[in-house]
C-alpha cells in the first residue's frame, strides 16, 4: 500500500485539477505573494504534469542602506562588478576574515548590510527561487525524459529507508518502469571542512551508512558510496554516474542551505542539458518552507504566531504526517546488473576529519548509528519520558530530553515520524491538546522546521550575516585569551565550562546550556558570536546550520524572535535555578566535584576558592556585572553606528 493523499479542504477549480494530478500534498493554490516560490517548487514529477505558472518575478533592483533608506536606482546603475554597492563587502570583513568566519577559501568576504537589505526587497534571488526558476526552465525536458536502465536516489542528509519521500518516489518511478533503483552517497572532504562539519558527525554518517547498506542490499538495492575531493567536482561526477549505468533519472531530497539550493538548481539543468532529470522534493521539514505566511503575505519572522499557524495548517493537511513507506525491492536479478555497485566499500572517516581513537570510542558507545536506533530512541523517550516533559527539560542533569537530534540532523529519523510518534500517545489527534509534555515537545520539534523556513527566506544568515543585518556593525572582542577559555571550559564560571566539557565528552549538549554558554560567550566576552557559532558546528553531533544558527542568534540577540539585546542571562542565577544542586557542575568539572553545596556554582565567591586553586580550577575571567555593562555600551554603540 503506498501513501496517498487526499485534501479535504475546498479548492478552486484549479486546485481540484492539481490535486487529481498530484499523488502527494500540496500547497493551496491561493497564496500570499511572498510565498509563490513555495507553490511554484511543488516540484517533483507531479509538477511536470502541472499547467504552467509565471515566473517569479523580481522587482526592480531597489536597495537601502543600512538604515533602511532606499538608494536610488540610478545609484545602483553599474558598469561593472567592483563598482557595485551591493557587492562592496562590509566594513567589518577583514576581520570576519581573519577570525576565519568567513571561509575566504570557498566564499566570498563578508557582504554588506546593503546587499543582505537586498534580499529583503527582493531584488536579489533567493536561492530558492533559482531553484525554482530551474525547474521550470526544465519542466518540458524533465517531463519528456524517459526511463532508460535505471533510477538514482542520492543519500544526502536523508539516511533512512523509511519515510524518506525521494527514496520513495525514486522507487516509485524504477519500479513502475522494471529497471532497478540505485542509491548513491558522496563524501566530499572539501564540503565538510567548507561546513564545518564536526568530526563526530562524519563519523556518525559514515557508520550509518554502514547500516543503511546492509538494510538496502536486502532489498537488492546497492547503496554506492563514493568519495570526492572536491565539492565542486560532485555535480559532474553525479552525472558521470549517470551516464555510465544508463541511468536516466535521478531523485533527492531537499536540503536548504544555500550552496545546497544553487547546486541543486545547477545539476536539474545540467541533466536537463543532457536528456537526463533531476527531481528533487521538501522531506525535511513537516510543513515545507514558504508554505505558511502572515497576514500580509511574509514569512514570520516570530515564532509563536508562525507556530499557530503551523499546527492549523498540519491540522488542515494531516497527510502531511502520513508515512512515505520503504522502497520497493530490486529484482534479485539487480544483484547481476550491477553486481560490482554492491561490492564497494563505504569509505574510512577523511583525513581531515579523523578522532583520536580514544575519541572514535567513547562517541560509538554514546551514539550507535542507523535508523533503527532512531526509532528505539524516539519510542523508549515518549513511552517512558514525554508527558514529563515541560516539567523536567530544562535541568541539564536530568536526562528528560529525547536526544534524538542526532538522528533528525542525519536523517536517521523524520520529523514527520518524530510528531507522529509522539502524537499518537496522545489522547487527541490536535498537536497542540492533551497530555501538556506531549504538546510542549511537539512545539519544540516545530522549531526545527522555524529555522529551516527562516533560513530559505533569509539566505544571508548562512553567509555569516546576521538576521538583522544592523547587527554586523557591533565592535565584538577577539580576545583570544577568553575565546580559548570558553571553548576549553575554563572561563572560571563552573556552569559554562560544564557545558563546554559537556559537547567535547559527548559532541551534545543540553539545551538549556547551549543557551548559557551562547548568552555567555556573547555577552560577557563580548566575543563575535559567530565564532561560537562555527565552534559549535565542528563539535556537535547533531549540528544542524538553520538550528544552530538559530539558537545563536537567539542568545546574541542577532536573529529572529532574538531576546532583547539588553536582556543578558545572568550566569551565576541560571546556574543556581537549572543545576540547583550542582551534579551537572560535579559531573563535568572533576575539579569542583568535592566542592559542597552552593559554593559549587561560584567557589571563588562562596569560600570554596582555596579548594578550587588547589584542584586546578581557574578564577572567573570576567566580573559579569562589568561585562554586562560593557556589552550594553557596544550593542547601543553598534546599532547607533551610521544612524543620520
Ligand atoms: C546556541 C544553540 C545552538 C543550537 N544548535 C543546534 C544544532 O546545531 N542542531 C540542533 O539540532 N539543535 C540545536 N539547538 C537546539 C537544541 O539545543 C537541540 O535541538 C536540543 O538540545 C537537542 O536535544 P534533544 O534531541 O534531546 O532535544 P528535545 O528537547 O528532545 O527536542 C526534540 C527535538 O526538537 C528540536 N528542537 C528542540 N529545541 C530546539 C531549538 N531550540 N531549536 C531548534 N530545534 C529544536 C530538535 O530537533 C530536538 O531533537 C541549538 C540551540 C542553541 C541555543
Amino acid at each position: 500500500m503506498r501513501v496517498r493523499v487526499t485534501l479535504s479542504r475546498t479548492v478552486s477549480l484549479h486546485q481540484k485539477l492539481l490535486n487529481q494530478l498530484l499523488t502527494t500534498y500540496t500547497y493551496p493554490t491561493r497564496l500570499p505573494p511572498t510565498i509563490q516560490y513555495a507553490h511554484s517548487y511543488r516540484e517533483s514529477s507531479a509538477a511536470s504534469k502541472m499547467p504552467p505558472k509565471k515566473t517569479v518575478k523580481r522587482k526592480a533592483i531597489v536597495s537601502s542602506d543600512v538604515n533602511g533608506h532606499p538608494i536610488k536606482k540610478a545609484k545602483l546603475d553599474i558598469s561593472s562588478p567592483d563598482d557595485d554597492p551591493l557587492r562592496q563587502p562590509h566594513h567589518f570583513a577583514p576581520e570576519t576574515e581573519e577570525h576565519g568566519i568567513v571561509l575566504r577559501k570557498y566564499y566570498p568576504p563578508e557582504m554588506s548590510n546593503a546587499r543582505a537589505a537586498a534580499y529583503n526587497h527582493d531584488a536579489l534571488p533567493r536561492p530558492i527561487e533559482q531553484l525554482v526558476a530551474a525547474q521550470e526552465e526544465t519542466a518540458e525536458a524533465r517531463r519528456s525524459t524517459k526511463v532508460k536502465d535505471a533510477v538514482i536516489h542520492w543519500f544526502k542528509m536523508d539516511l533512512r529507508t523509511t519515510d524518506n519521500r525521494a527514496l520513495w518516489e525514486a522507487s516509485e518511478k524504477a519500479a513502475q518502469a522494471g529497471v532497478p533503483l540505485i542509491c548513491i552517497y558522496m563524501v566530499s572532504p572539501k564540503d565538510f571542512e567548507a561546513h564545518l562539519t564536526a568530526p563526530v558527525r562524519v563519523d556518525f554518517m559514515l557508520r550509518t551508512l554502514e547500516v543503511l547498506k546492509r538494510d538496502l542490499a536486502a532489498l537488492h538495492i546497492p547503496l554506492y558510496v563514493e568519495t570526492v575531493e572536491k565539492r565542486r567536482e560532485v555535480p559532474e561526477r553525479v552525472l558521470d554516474f549517470m551516464q555510465e549505468w544508463g541511468a536516466s533519472h535521478l531523485f533527492a531530497n531537499i536540503e536548504y542551505e544555500v550552496d545546497e539550493l544553487r547546486r541543486e538548481a545547477k545539476m536539474i539543468r545540467m541533466c536537463a542539458g543532457r536528456g537526463l532529470t533531476m527531481e528533487v522534493f521538501h522531506d525535511t521539514c513537516i510543513v515545507p518552507p514558504g508554505a505558511l505566511a502572515t497576514g500580509a503575505g511574509k514569512q514570520y519572522a516570530v515564532y509563536s504566531p508562525w507556530y499557530r499557524s503551523w499546527v492549523a495548517h498540519v491540522h488542515a493537511n494531516p497527510d502531511l504526517l502520513s508515512t512515505f513507506e520503504q522502497p520497493t525491492a530490486n529484482l534479485p536479478e539487480a544483484r547481476d546488473k550491477v553486481a560490482a555497485l554492491f561490492d564497494g566499500e563505504i569509505p574510512d572517516v577523511p583525513h581531515n576529519k579523523r578522532l583520536s581513537e580514544e575519541d572514535t570510542k567513547r562517541f560509538r558507545a554514546i551514539w550507535p548509528a542507523g535508523e533503527r536506533e532512531a526509532i528505539d530512541r524516539l519510542e523508549k523517550f515518549c513511552e517512558e519520558k514525554v508527558a514529563q516533559y515541560t516539567k523536567r527539560r530544562n535541568f541539564p542533569s536530568d536526562p528528560a530530553t529525547s536526544n534524538i537530534s542526532v538522528h533528525l540532523a542525519a536523517g536517521t529519523l523524520s520529523a514527520r515520524m518524530a510528531v507522529r510518534t509522539a502524537r499518537d500517545r496522545n489522547k487527541t489527534k490536535k498537536l497542540d491538546a492533551g497530555v501538556e509534555g506531549i504538546q510542549t515537545w511537539i512545539s519544540e520539534v516545530a522549531w526545527r522546521d522555524f529555522y529551516k523556513h527562516v533560513l530559505v527566506n533569509w539566505p544571508y544568515i548562512c553567509m555569516n550575516k546576521p538576521f538583522k543585518p544592523e547587527y554586523s556593525n557591533i565592535e565584538w572582542s577577539y580576545n583570544a585569551a577568553h575565546f580559548d577559555a570558553w571553548c576549553t571550559g575554563r572561563t572560571g564560571f563552573p556552569i559554562v565550562d560544564a557545558a563546554m566539557r559537556q559537547v567535547r565528552s559527548m559532541g551534545w549538549m543540553h539545551n538549556r546550556c547551549r543557551m548559557i554558554v551562547a548568552s555567555f560567550l556573547a555577552k560577557d566576552l563580548l566575543v563575535d558570536w559567530r565564532m561560537g557559532e562555527k565552534f559549535f558546528m565542528e563539535h556537535l553531533i547533531d549540528g544542524d546550520f538553520a538550528s544552530n544558527n538559530g539558537g545563536w542568534g537567539f542568545s546574541a540577540s542577532t536573529g529572529v524572535d532574538p531576546q532583547p539585546y539588553f536582556r543578558i542571562f545572568n550566569p551565576l542565577l541560571q546556574s543556581e535555578k537549572f543545576d540547583v544542586d550542582g551534579d551537572y557542575i560535579r559531573k563535568y568539572v572533576p575539579e569542583l566535584r568535592d566542592v559542597k553545596g552552593k559554593a559549587v556554582h561560584d567557589p571563588y565567591g562562596r569560600g570554596a576558592g582555596p579548594q578550587a586553586r588547589k584542584a586546578g580550577y581557574p578564577e572567573p575571567i570576567v566580573v559579569h556585572k562589568d561585562s554586562r555593562e560593557r556589552t550594553l555600551a557596544a550593542y547601543k554603540a553598534g546599532l547607533d553606528r551610521d544612524k543620520p
